[in-house]
């Protein structure tokens, strides 16, 4: 017998077993047989991971990054698993009172593990993010805190930080307004110096200055970073950020002049209603000069404003690395979605039985393979984008902390480009995860409704995907502008070979021609700047260059995607330039890299076209290439999830299971449901059955 009849045998045996298993479960309610005996501990996945061309183990390390960083997390997701008090299957179920009560208790748990484990900044991320509950300590920790270091004095700092990292005060980031998120310069809220008292008055002047949807504000925070107008003798001096409390230390009310609250239910049913999104008023509330952040203007006793050398953008500086930060978060909620949808697929079987024999998996459809693995690819992707990324913010925050202040714009850039794109793309992914999971991708036991629920806000938190992209046009209309006398460099140095890039045309004949990282890479750079080029000729036709921009928004919003997907596409590249051990590992990332790059030429084929780059037969030589990529990519699909080493506790999903035993289990918890605990729904006596018993002559329907 060849291979293919043993598989064919296995995967037959397989499907028996599942059947047998669901007839048990089936046959346990209403049929009296015993639902235990299903068929636990075998892995229905089991012939798909022995499908696998490479080291599973290696590829989890190349994941994470190194070793230590595996073992780490490895840690982390499995003390999360095996403590009963980060359960989270009832989650959706819960009223928003029952639901914030439930994280305060998470967050006490999670502080304690921290504490009594000597856990270190490292680990304490981990578990948060296995934890998978948003929480006001995201904010205190994630914004608070970073606010403070970044743009605190080193007095500041000495005396808020211990308090903060010791959580004897509780803190977040109020900068939006019921009236302003985005223009942030037009924020209303006012911080008045009095000089008799040495005193700041913060106050909320009309409505729409109440600030609106800072998370933790709600109900936990103590204390809040708040962003205001700078008013000093009469003038306005650019928007602040200030420390304020808000809350008493003994019993938690808010103080006198202060008004706060929650916002009420978002989006979906858990999900980010576990966060206390606050609105906050201020009433002429006073609080000492020096809770005013002074790394980059301090006020005087006096009253007099001194500027450092410390550039005025070094206030947005918070959202620059929390920007970062979402980029490597992107890649795991793609990855989670993913994940679920690819072993969910390998299970699910549709149409093409012949002679009585199984079902096709509906992985192995094209039209599956064409919308999931560019997914799978893009979620790895965007791991080593989000890798690169963190390098960058170091280094900048290194030559920050040494005052020089020459790659923060191309910093705010790369971080605000690339939260947009990997933001945008992953919130669609996740959605299109659950339509590749047909009608049970829409239970929440699947895991996708609430993932998406919780994902899609970072669309818009954080700066609006398209105000983002908006300021990479910015910056790449700049650096096209300055290049007749200053060099490009970093992400944009491509932009210095800008006459061969617009002149040289694909020299690519065949599919196989596709499989080069040079010819890749060209085209990616050639679309980019002949974009960007492209729009500068357009704005130069403007005699008000800010009518111009505002004018040619969309195309530049266009460049600005551009630009980024090549820096990803030229991340990935790199990242397979480096040794990456294990056997298949390079090969199996270096066949990802391409179905990355050559998914989004052919999606965005009509830039690639339209600047000239590319001939439509090129384009129709990548997507050959590309569908015969897909063919490499089906063996390893199941274990290049694997690889992302998730629990079934993190991935919270019965499709997405580790064993796979998917019937089973999705039967036996349509029976957990509270609707189910009795035959009789309540209300039935009062609303349907005088329906059923009343008496009509005639019905007029
Ligand atoms: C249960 C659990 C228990 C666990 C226990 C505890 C465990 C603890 C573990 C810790 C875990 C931590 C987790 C962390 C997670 C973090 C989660 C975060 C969640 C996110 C919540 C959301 C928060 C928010 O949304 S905050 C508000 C964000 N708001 C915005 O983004 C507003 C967007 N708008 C803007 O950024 C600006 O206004 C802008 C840029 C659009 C316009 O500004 P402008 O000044 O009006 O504009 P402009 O003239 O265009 O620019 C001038 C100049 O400045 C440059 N610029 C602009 N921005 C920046 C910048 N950020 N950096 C540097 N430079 C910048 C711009 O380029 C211009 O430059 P030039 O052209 O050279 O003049
Ligand atoms: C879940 C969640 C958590 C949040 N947490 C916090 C927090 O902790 N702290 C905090 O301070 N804030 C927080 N925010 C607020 C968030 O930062 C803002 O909502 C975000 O910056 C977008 O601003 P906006 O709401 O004013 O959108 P708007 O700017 O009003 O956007 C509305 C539309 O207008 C478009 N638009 C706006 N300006 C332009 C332009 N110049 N050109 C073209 N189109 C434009 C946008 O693209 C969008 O389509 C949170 C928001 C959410 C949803």
């Amino acid at each position: 017998m060849g291979l293919s009849g043993i598989s064919l045998l296995t995967t037959t045996y397989s499907l028996i077993l599942q059947h047998q298993s669901l007839l048990l479960c089936l046959r346990a309610k209403g049929f009296g047989l015993d639902l235990k005996k299903d068929m636990e501990g075998v892995d229905y996945l089991s012939d798909e991971r022995k499908k696998a061309q490479f080291d599973v183990e290696a590829m989890k390390i190349a994941w994470a990054g190194s070793l230590e960083a595996f073992q780490l997390s490895d840690r982390m997701a499995k003390l999360v698993a095996n403590d009963p008090a980060f359960e989270k299957f009832t989650r959706p179920m819960l009223g928003r009172k029952e639901l914030i009560k439930n994280t305060l208790r998470k967050a006490a748990h999670g502080w304690k593990l921290i504490v009594d484990l000597r856990l270190t900044e490292e680990e304490a991320k981990w578990l948060r993010l296995y934890i998978d509950e948003p929480a006001y300590t995201d904010l205190h920790w994630g914004m608070f805190i970073p606010a403070i270091e970044g743009q605190g004095t080193e007095e500041q700092k000495k005396k808020w930080l211990p308090l903060a990292k010791k959580m004897q005060i509780i803190g977040c980031y109020a900068q939006t307004e019921l009236g302003h998120g985005s223009n942030v310069q037009g924020l209303e809220t006012t911080a008045t110096f009095d000089p008799q008292t040495d005193e700041f008055i913060m106050h909320s002047p009309t409505l729409t200055s109440s600030k609106w949807w800072p998370g933790g504000l709600g109900k936990a925070s103590t204390h809040a970073v708040v962003y205001a107008r700078l008013i000093v003798g009469g003038e306005f001096h650019g928007v602040h950020g200030f420390i304020v409390q808000l809350r008493s230390l003994d019993d938690h009310s808010p103080l006198p002049g202060v008004t706060v609250g929650d916002i009420g239910m978002k989006f979906g049913n858990g999900a980010y209603n576990t966060m206390d999104n606050g609105v906050l008023r201020f009433d002429h509330v006073r609080i000492p000069r020096d809770q005013m952040l002074m790394r980059v203007s301090q006020v005087t006793r006096e009253g007099k404003i001194m500027q450092s050398d410390v550039p005025r953008q070094l206030i947005y500086g918070t959202m620059v690395y929390v920007r970062q930060t979402i980029v490597a978060d992107a890649s795991k909620a793609l990855s989670r979605a993913v994940c679920i949808a690819t072993r969910y697929s390998a299970i699910r079987r549709q149409f093409g039985s012949r002679n009585g024999g199984p079902e096709t998996q509906v992985i192995d459809y094209k039209t599956q393979q064409s919308r999931l693995f560019p997914l799978l690819a893009s979620a790895y992707a965007f791991r080593f984008v989000g890798e690169w990324l963190k390098w960058l913010y170091t280094d900048v925050k290194e030559r920050l902390a040494a005052n020089d202040f020459s790659t923060l714009p191309e910093a705010h850039a790369c971080t605000a480009g690339l939260k947009s794109l990997t933001t945008s793309f992953t919130a669609d992914g996740i959605e299109e995860c659950r339509k590749l999971c047909g009608g049970h991708g829409y239970l929440v036991s699947s895991g996708l409704p609430e993932l998406f629920a919780v994902y899609i806000p970072a669309c818009t938190y954080e700066g609006d995907n398209v105000v983002l992209l908006l300021q990479v046009a910015r910056f790449l209309v700049k650096t096209v502008s300055e290049l007749g006398y200053k060099k490009p460099v970093g992400t944009t140095a491509y932009m210095g070979r800008v006459a061969s890039l617009m002149q040289n045309n694909c020299a690519v004949q065949t599919a196989e021609g596709w499989l080069n990282p040079g010819a890749v890479v060209e085209a990616f750079e050639s679309r980019a700047a002949r974009m960007a080029v492209r729009c500068g000729q357009q704005l130069a036709k403007y005699e008000n260059p800010e009518e111009g921009f505002a004018e040619l928004s969309a195309d530049l919003v266009e460049a600005s995607i551009a630009h980024c997907q090549l820096i990803v596409v030229s991340k990935f590249i790199e990242k397979l330039q480096q040794d990456i051990p294990g056997k298949g590992v390079k090969q199996t990332l270096e066949v990802l890299c391409y179905v990355y790059a050559l998914f989004l030429l052919h999606k965005h084929q009509g830039d690639f076209l339209a600047t000239g780059y590319l001939t439509p037969k090129q384009a129709s030589l990548a997507n050959d290439q590309l569908r015969t990529l897909y063919s490499k990519v089906r063996p390893n699909a199941i274990t290049l999830v694997d690889s992302f080493n998730y629990t079934d506790h993190y991935l919270g999903s019965i499709l997405g299971r580790y064993d796979g035993n998917v019937y089973p289990k999705l039967y036996e918890a349509a029976w957990k449901d509270p609707l189910n605990d009795s035959d009789v729904v309540d209300g039935f006596y009062e609303y349907v059955q005088p329906i059923l018993k009343q008496k009509l002559r005639t019905a007029k329907l």
